[in-house]
């Protein structure tokens, strides 16, 4: 099967072979403000791949000074979904937030607020509201979907019938249940014709309600879906990098949910900065390791989706993760704590898959186990801990001495030192 990307590779590759590269539904986001910017009305089946690629290229910089012309959806009237389309809309593209309750979406009209999630900030006056989800998805150029991890893929199911070329965009950093799925996954699983892209950075949603200047990263293989999220959502508060990598980018997003718990469990046992430093450098070190294993670059783990996200949500109660962990670390268990938060925290599905995951694949994730073991298998924490400091000795960073290399040289050094040891016993026994 070709994918999306492939045939965006194909654009201007392959005069001849119109079948394969003309953009078809994976392509209309850019036929779409190519037809719009340029009044041209070119048809979709006949257009050529070169001019396709000229008239991107052209029209780039018109949609950089003018992004009003992405018709944008957001789905998820949580505090992130609310929180990027706010910035969509002042930004002056034409934004829906689709909400699935009715009367949130009446209240939201009427007060121009999200008193759920995001209360006493006021939402732009051009953001529109929307319970009707074919109305919402229809004749948009791009899909943005804030819907925990857990409801993705049916949200997808959902809104199957209505895609006819939109581009998907995922902030959501979850997995899903049992099958290990990242977001990107689930949209190559049931809109497999569909362009897309995730975002993901340090991004507390009510820091961005402050207009706190903040960053994050949009990956995806299609440049023109790049620099469309780029154009819609960039401004002198909030700064959007690109990256290829989707893979690296997403399990950033996703895995450092692990450690915000792991973190806000520390800071209720009162850990000094040395403590929160190490834990913090090793939870890189595993989030690196294991993007490795899944194919990512372990490059990607140093920019404002991994060590950025983790930074962020390692060290504020604003990240729910954070404020599970400090309450697990206060002795209250995990149901407890997911019913008091009433939020979506997705470190407390994400540790179950990777733990998972790593046991069976043999990915070493000692943080991950140690936390699971606390969670899931009822072990004292403090116990764990210890345990954890106890582990062999290893490599600092492993993409610039293995561990291999650092365990086997001390392993021969240490059975040198003790048959010498053993040798000069003897020889002092003998005498
Ligand atoms: N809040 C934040 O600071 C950030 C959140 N994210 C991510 O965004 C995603 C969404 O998180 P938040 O907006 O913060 O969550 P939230 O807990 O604030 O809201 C979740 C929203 O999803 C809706 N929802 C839940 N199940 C649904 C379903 N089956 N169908 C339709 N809607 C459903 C809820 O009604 C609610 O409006 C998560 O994956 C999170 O990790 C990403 C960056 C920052
Ligand atoms: O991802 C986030 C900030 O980048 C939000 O973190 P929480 O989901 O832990 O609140």
């Amino acid at each position: 099967m070709t994918s999306p990307n492939d045939s965006n590779k194909n654009i201007g590759n392959d005069d001849n072979n119109t079948e394969k590269s003309t953009p078809d539904k994976q392509n209309s986001l850019l036929l779409g403000i190519i037809e719009r910017a340029t009044k041209s009305g070119l048809g979709r089946k006949k257009l050529n791949p070169s001019a396709v690629e000229s008239a991107v290229a052209k029209n780039m910089a018109e949609i950089h000074s003018n992004p009003t012309k992405l018709r944008l959806a957001f789905l998820g009237g949580g505090s992130f979904g609310t929180a990027m389309a706010n910035l969509a809309a002042r930004n002056g593209c034409d934004t829906t937030l689709w909400v699935r309750n009715k009367r949130t979406v009446k209240a939201m009209i009427k007060t121009q607020t999200n008193k759920k999630y995001l209360p006493g900030y006021k939402l732009d006056d051009r953001l529109k509201y929307s319970h009707d989800l074919a109305a919402t998805v229809k004749d948009k150029d791009i899909v943005f979907i804030a819907i925990p991890g857990l409801a993705f893929r049916e949200t997808l199911k959902n809104i199957a019938p209505f895609i006819s070329g939109q581009s998907i965009v995922s902030l959501t950093k979850g997995m899903e249940k049992d099958t290990f799925a990242l977001m990107s996954d689930i949209i190559k699983d049931e809109l497999p014709e569909v362009n897309f892209g995730v975002m993901s950075g340090p991004n507390l949603a009510i820091e961005i309600m402050k207009n706190m200047p903040s960053a994050t990263v949009i990956a995806s293989e299609s440049e023109p879906l790049r620099h469309a999220v780029q154009a819609a959502l960039h401004s002198a508060f909030f700064r959007v990098f690109a990256s290829d990598d989707v893979k690296g980018v997403e399990l950033g997003g996703a895995l450092k949910n692990i450690y915000a718990i792991a973190m806000g469990m520390a800071a209720a046992y009162d850990v000094g900065e040395n403590t929160k430093a190490m834990i913090l450098t090793r939870a890189l070190a595993e989030m690196s390791r294991f993007g490795v294993e899944a194919g990512a670059n372990p490059l990607t783990f140093l920019g404002l989706s991994g060590v950025g996200d983790l930074y962020a949500t390692c060290s504020s109660e604003l990240s729910r993760n954070y404020r599970i962990g400090t309450m697990l670390g206060r002795g209250m268990n995990i149901d407890a704590a997911v019913k008091k938060l009433g939020q979506t925290a997705e470190g407390v599905n994400t540790i179950q898959q990777v733990h998972e995951k790593a046991t069976k694949e043999g990915i070493y994730m000692p943080i991950t186990h140690a936390l699971y073991a606390v969670i899931y298998e009822d072990k004292a924490a403090l116990g764990v801990a210890l345990h954890l400091m106890e582990a062999g000795f290893r490599s600092d960073v492993e993409f610039v001495m293995a561990h291999d290399h650092s365990n086997a040289a001390l392993t021969a050094h240490m059975k040198t030192s003790s048959s010498s040891a053993e040798n000069n016993k003897d020889d002092t026994d003998h005498k």
